[in-house]
């Protein structure tokens, strides 16, 4: 609430005297009046000016004898202008009448406006009182809140510190042991590779074995017996009993007896399977006769797992434990039947509908593009598409075989290779080939569609006896393509690759031309590697084959415990960094947490900083409070009282005016703002030829009070004065009270003349100097003897001026002869007097006594 304060002067001459009337006013403009030699003069001023003002601005308003109710109506209006028909006399004491109506009305605006100043004082200590009480708690509670969150903060913070030590440490300590046991291991399982497939070389990339299936009860019962003879001893070695005294032996790499097991079976498969673990491509398929046990080896049972899922399950045996390296398996199935393939896995209802070629890729290898590849990463899914391939697969009836395979199935395992130490990757195939059984037409008795079959079967069967041949007696070429069968199993016949064939035999007596058909093939077929079989015959290869094998055993065993090893270290590694993750991701968490905090913290305390801030601008408002009204007794009569005049008699003007104290947006000083305007026009336009009579005048310097106390006062003694303290003071004496008395210069009407003013004003505004004011007022008036009420208030001006208003700066009293009655105040040094009363020096601080 900003206060507007504004001030009259008025300067009288009285004789060799010049006093000085300063009013304070919260309403009028300032009125600069000029040298008057009486209050009428002051009044005459007044009006002239005003009247001079108003004919200016209204210069075709009727004069004539004027209506005081319609002047009076002017008065309230927003033009506080007096009429032209208060030209005269009257024009004064109307002016004065109309004066204090307008100081009772600001009075009254004064008590309204204190009034809600208190009221919303109040509010506003209500609100802060309420905002401390509901914020103080918040406040509180959310620094406890960020001291925990800064002592967990420290404590992750040590956390964090000890992990970087230990994963250091561990870095310096395991990365030497990581690096030297990677190096290891890299070179220890390529050894190993090395020699496993040395190994397996040496005992042929192409391996024959001859299975027998036992006699069916079918066959028992026809009377068939059994036409070969086992030595268990020698499980390389069949014979068989072409006639009574006829025996011819066949060998091959393994011979399984009618009582051994899928197991047993496998057992001497696994190798093979290994190897496609380690790059390297592998084909096992198996041939016989129809009804012999090839789908029985292959695929199997439910009760007795074959050789496909045996080989998958191992497989994942070894993908799992091998950490080191990461494998990625799927599997495709598909049939050539007739010389066409068929996609087992195909989602078509008839897998006949899609046509598949078989494509040169750009390394070399033959692709199918078109055919399902399923991945799998468990052996429960691989039992499942299997199932699901032997469903669409071709089969017919025949007098040989209920459920004779028509068509060569073949189930393709694609093994990705991901070697996560050396960053090696590779890929390898495993065919699981279940081929259509060998037999004779004529045996068969096939016809139609089967006589067909027939021939399309032992074509393709024929092409693979070529091939094996071509790859026996190493020719350049290698007839793969004179069959589909070939040409799919060609980047796995042949080379690097390992290939497994089951020679399937039946025992029974009756089958005994298909059983040396089957033994003759496949002894062709085994004869491909024929050179190292033979070398196993040899004592000296046998104990040189033993020691590899003795050498791979115990390299697979230090690349198992490398394999161990690393392990453990690679799960050390994994727990530390969690670990450490997650101590990150607490940290990470904190600090978010703590900004919130700290930002909510910002927040409430940028609040209570305003809070506080309105707080002090409310106080410091309230220390700078309008001057409270006088009391009745004591009010400053109204300016009208200086004319001998008294007021006309109205209903605002038995209203008691009040001091007043006023803001800014009140309406009632908007409603005067014309009239302040008024006064400032007329002070500029009529004193001008009363400043260059006041200058004339005062070119002697104006005497005043202090002056003429001054002169009372020899130099000698005011030097001392100087000198004992009164420094301060003493310029003051010195110098011309003021040398605007002189001059006497309109006011200025720049802001900063408006500030000045208005701060002068300022200092006259405490209650208790206004009541000093008053009651010096009155001593002055009762001092001088001038019984004369406008003499009294011009009394009162100088006493306000001189000792009220500025105390720090008065006179000290020249009458230095102690007349101090006090004992206790004796001897201390007398600055001031007035009448009866002296003022004296004490501690830095003056006091008063009678
Ligand atoms: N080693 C074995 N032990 C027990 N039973 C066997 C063995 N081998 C085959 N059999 C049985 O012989 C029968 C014929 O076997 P399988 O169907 O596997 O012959 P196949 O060679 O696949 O015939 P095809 O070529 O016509 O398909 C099946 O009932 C099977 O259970």
């Amino acid at each position: 609430m900003e206060v507007e304060t504004t001030k009259i002067l008025e300067r009288r001459n009285l004789g060799d005297q010049t006093l000085e009337i300063e009013m304070d006013d919260t309403v009028l403009h300032p009125v600069q009046v000029g040298l008057v030699t009486n209050p009428d003069d002051l009044c005459m001023l007044l009006r002239k000016e005003t009247m001079q003002e108003d004919l200016e601005s209204k210069p075709n308003f009727s004069e004539g004898n004027g209506d005081k109710e319609a002047i009076k109506q002017e008065s309230e209006d927003d033009d506080f202008i007096p009429s032209p028909a208060l030209r005269g006399p009257s024009m004064l004491s109307f002016f004065g009448a109309d004066l204090f109506l307008v100081i009772q009305k600001i009075g009254t605006k004064y008590n309204n406006l204190l009034k809600k100043y208190h009221v919303k004082n109040s509010e506003a200590e209500v609100m802060q009182e309420k905002c401390l009480k509901e914020c103080q708690p918040r406040f509180e509670a959310l620094q406890k809140k960020l001291n925990e969150y800064q002592s967990q903060m420290s404590e992750l913070e040590m956390l964090r510190e000890k992990c970087e030590v230990l994963s250091n440490k561990c870095n310096k300590v395991c990365e030497p042991k990581y690096e030297s046991l990677k190096k290891i291991l890299v070179e220890e399982s390529s050894e190993r590779k090395r020699i496993y497939n040395e190994l397996i070389e040496l005992r042929g990339n192409i391996r024959v074995f001859c299975r027998c299936r036992p006699l069916s009860s079918e066959e028992i019962s026809k009377g068939c017996t059994s036409v070969l003879e086992f030595d268990p001893s020698r499980d390389t070695e069949l014979q068989i009993i072409c006639a009574d005294s006829l025996r011819k032996q066949f060998k091959f790499d393994h011979v399984f007896s009618p009582l051994d097991n899928q197991e047993a079976v496998f057992a001497e498969t696994l190798p093979l399977v290994k190897s496609v673990m380690d790059g390297f491509n592998a084909c096992i398929f198996a041939y016989g006769q129809t009804g012999t046990g090839k789908t029985f080896t292959m695929e199997g049972t439910p009760e007795y797992r074959g050789v496909n899922y045996r080989a998958l399950e191992e497989l994942f045996s070894i993908s799992n434990k091998r950490s080191s390296m990461k494998y990625e398996f799927s599997v495709s199935m598909l049939e050539v039947y007739n010389e066409k393939i068929r996609d087992l896995l195909a989602d078509s209802l008839d897998p006949l509908s899609k046509k598949l070629e078989i494509k040169q890729s750009a390394v070399g290898t033959q692709e199918i593009p078109g055919l399902a590849e399923v991945a799998v990463r468990s052996i429960d899914e691989v039992w499942e598409i299997l199932k699901t391939g032997a469903r669409s697969r071709s089969v017919g009836s025949t007098n040989a075989n209920e459920l004779s395979s028509r068509s060569h199935s073949l189930v393709r395992v694609t093994i990705k290779g991901d070697n996560l130490v050396i960053k090696q990757k590779s890929k390898s195939h495993l065919w699981l080939v279940d081929l259509a059984g060998s037999e004779r037409v004529g045996k068969i008795e096939a016809e139609g569609e089967r006589l067909k079959e027939s021939q399309f079967i032992n074509k393709s069967l024929s092409a693979l006896g070529d091939v094996i041949s071509a790859l026996s007696s190493k020719n350049s070429y290698i007839p793969y393509r004179n069959s589909k069968l070939t040409h799919l199993l060609q980047s796995s016949l042949g080379g690097d690759c390992k290939t497994l064939m089951f020679a399937q035999i039946s025992p029974s007596s009756a089958d005994l031309g298909e059983t040396l058909c089957t033994l003759n093939f496949a002894s062709r077929v085994r004869g491909v590697e024929q050179g190292p079989a033979k070398k196993q015959s040899d004592p000296a290869e046998g104990f040189k084959l033993k020691q590899m094998a003795e050498k791979l055993r115990h390299e697979e065993k230090e690349v198992s415990k490398l394999n161990e090893n690393l392990q453990l270290m690679h799960l050390k590694f994994a727990s530390r960094d969690n670990a450490f993750r997650m101590l990150q991701e607490k940290v990470r968490e904190s600090e978010q947490a703590c900004k919130i905090y700290q930002l909510k913290i910002k927040e409430l305390e940028n609040q209570l900083a305003e809070e506080r801030k309105t707080k002090a601008q409310i106080e410091a408002s309230r220390s700078v409070k309008p001057p409270l009204a006088p009391p009745a007794k004591q009010k400053r009569p109204p300016l009208s009282s200086i004319t001998n005049r008294l007021p006309p008699t109205s209903r605002y003007i038995t209203a008691k005016p009040a001091p007043v104290k006023k803001e800014n947006d009140d309406p009632m000083i908007k409603d005067l703002s014309s009239a302040k305007k008024h006064f400032w026009k007329a002070r500029r336009v009529s004193l001008s030829p009363l400043v260059r009579n006041v200058s004339s005048q005062t070119s002697r310097r104006r005497p005043s009070l202090a002056t003429e106390i001054e002169t009372l006062l020899p130099l000698p003694e005011k030097l001392q004065l100087n000198n004992a303290g009164g420094a301060s003071q003493l310029p003051l004496l010195r110098a011309p009270r003021r040398s605007s008395v002189a001059t006497f210069n309109p006011l200025p009407r720049t802001p900063e003349a408006q500030i000045k003013f208005g701060s002068s004003s300022l200092k006259y505004s405490s209650p208790s100097q206004s009541q000093n004011r008053w009651k010096l007022n009155n001593f002055f008036s009762s001092s001088m003897g001038n019984s004369a009420q406008p003499q009294n208030k011009l009394c009162f001006s100088i006493q306000k001026r001189l000792l009220v208003a500025s105390p720090a700066q008065a006179r000290p009293s020249f009458l230095l002869e102690p007349r101090i009655t006090n004992e206790n105040l004796r001897g201390k040094e007398i600055i001031g007097r007035f009448g009866t009363a002296q003022r004296v020096l004490c501690s830095n601080r003056r006091r008063s006594i009678l």
